[in-house]
């Protein structure tokens, strides 16, 4: 595993660059949070293959406070569709803060399932039985979005029941109108309880790369929604995600986000990553300050902004092999051990950062134990984009930096050209126009000059 440090590398850069800012405050309106250790700060990224990335405090616990409202959402999306919930929480912005006192004009909906009137009301549509209480179904719900068993703060849990009255005051409101079908006192204790699970940067970027990934966990491989609720998820935090902020998120940042108050903060890059930061120090608007501005940064850094880069087409696919199963096998003096430790890497298509990141991981996968030389073929690329090039180039050089040689198939020069690729990459790098000449050249370097 080093090509694919690159990743880690560019996580570490925005860590590093983002955690000397020191605006902002811990929340203490739930006594609890602000006992939370200013310092914290962790950044990860979890791709389609579910290749988890963190930088800093990735594996830090924290409770998921607000970022539990879209998983909620579409659990109840999954429980009673869309129709039926949208007759009990709406859609649309609020424009307002997320635990404003305000309810639709006539109907008494809330605005939307990202702010807390509509959180409680979307926990309240959960389906609650002997047989599967709601917080049951809500916590199992969440532990198979995060690809393990979660668990309960206590201390968070009971310190926001000892003092959220202002939700308290909310879901009587709500009843008051008519729209809330059921018990205030227990919806807004499940609540409580759902934003006080426990989790970290890495699982929250597990947690929003399955919504990404059209509802299948990448890591676990399980179906958790259907690719219909986790797009109707996207969508409502796209729009209303990071409450009276989500216009200015989307138009600089450009996807899916949430906050929450504990510092923990969701973006998801739909077919491509998801995204999460952790760091308690809050704007005013109760979004991590740190968060914010890495995920702002990481988005750009990486192309991920939606409207700008919508996804590139041809699809990419790596093919990772052994030199010695080639259909023509080199038909040099080398035995076939040697040839088996040649690892051969091939990549069609279009090549983008989520195409580049496949490439980079397939490179590490290749090749024997200990992994030898790897051949990279790039004869069916048609194209790469300017942040493919760089992370490709970034990746490389790690290689040759840990003493793997590598040749490369190029005849089109999709890497660049020689002296810009020996530039970026800090050496040489042998190119050839077949893959069996690469191999070749490449047993030949572990058969040493003798
Ligand atoms: N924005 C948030 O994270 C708010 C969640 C918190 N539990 C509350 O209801 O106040």
């Amino acid at each position: 595993m080093s090509a694919s440090e690159a990743v880690t590398d560019t996580l570490r850069e925005l860590h590093g660059r983002f955690a000397g800012v020191r605006e902002g405050q811990p929340a203490d309106y739930i006594p609890e949070l602000a006992r939370a250790v200013s310092d914290d700060f962790g950044l990860a990224l979890v791709s389609m293959d579910g290749h988890a990335y963190g930088a800093g405090a990735a594996d830090t616990p924290f409770t998921l406070q607000s970022v539990s409202k879209p998983f909620v959402y579409a659990l109840a999306l999954t429980a009673l569709g869309l129709d039926e919930v949208t007759r009990w929480v709406g859609a649309e912005p609020s424009g307002e803060a997320f635990n404003a006192i305000s309810l639709e004009h006539g109907t008494g909906r809330p605005a939307n399932a990202m702010v807390n009137a509509g959180a409680i009301v979307t926990t309240a549509l959960v389906p609650d039985t002997r047989e599967a209480p709601a917080f049951q179904s809500i916590l199992t719900c969440l532990s198979r979005f995060a690809g393990r068993k979660l668990d309960v703060d206590e201390g968070v849990y009971g310190s926001e029941a000892a003092t959220g009255d202002r939700n308290r005051a909310l879901a009587y409101l709500i009843r008051s109108t008519g729209a809330l079908p059921v018990d205030p006192v227990a919806a807004v204790d499940t609540y409580f309880r759902q934003c006080a699970v426990r989790v970290t940067a890495l699982d929250l970027a597990v947690m929003a790369a399955t919504l990404a990934h059209g509802g299948v966990n990448p890591v676990t491989g399980e179906r958790v929604v259907s690719p219909e609720v986790a797009a109707q998820v996207l969508a409502v935090m796209a729009t209303c995600g990071m409450y009276d902020s989500s216009g200015d998120w989307l138009l600089r940042v450009g996807l899916p986000a949430k906050s929450g108050v504990s510092g923990g903060l969701i973006a998801a890059g739909p077919a491509r990553f998801g995204l999460a930061a952790y760091s308690p120090l809050l704007d005013a608007a109760g979004t991590s300050v740190r968060g914010h501005a890495a995920l702002a940064a990481l988005s750009e850094r990486f192309g991920l902004h939606l409207m700008r880069n919508p996804a590139l087409p041809g699809s990419t696919v790596t093919l990772v092999t052994t030199a010695d199963v080639l259909p023509s096998a080199p038909s040099g003096p080398h035995s076939r051990a040697l040839r088996e430790r040649v690892g051969v890497v091939a990549a069609q298509g279009a090549l983008d950062f989520t195409a580049a990141e496949r490439v980079l991981h397939a490179l590490d996968e290749s090749g024997g134990e200990p992994p030898g030389p790897v051949v990279l073929d790039l004869r069916e690329v048609t194209g790469a984009d300017s942040v493919a090039l760089s992370l490709l180039h970034a990746g490389l050089s790690r290689l040759a930096r840990d003493g793997r040689s590598a040749a490369v198939v190029d005849p089109g020069d999709r890497l660049g050209p020689p002296d810009l690729v020996r530039e970026r990459t800090g050496q040489d790098l042998p190119r050839f126009g077949s893959v069996e000449e690469a191999a070749e050249h490449c047993a030949q370097t572990l058969a040493g000059p003798g």
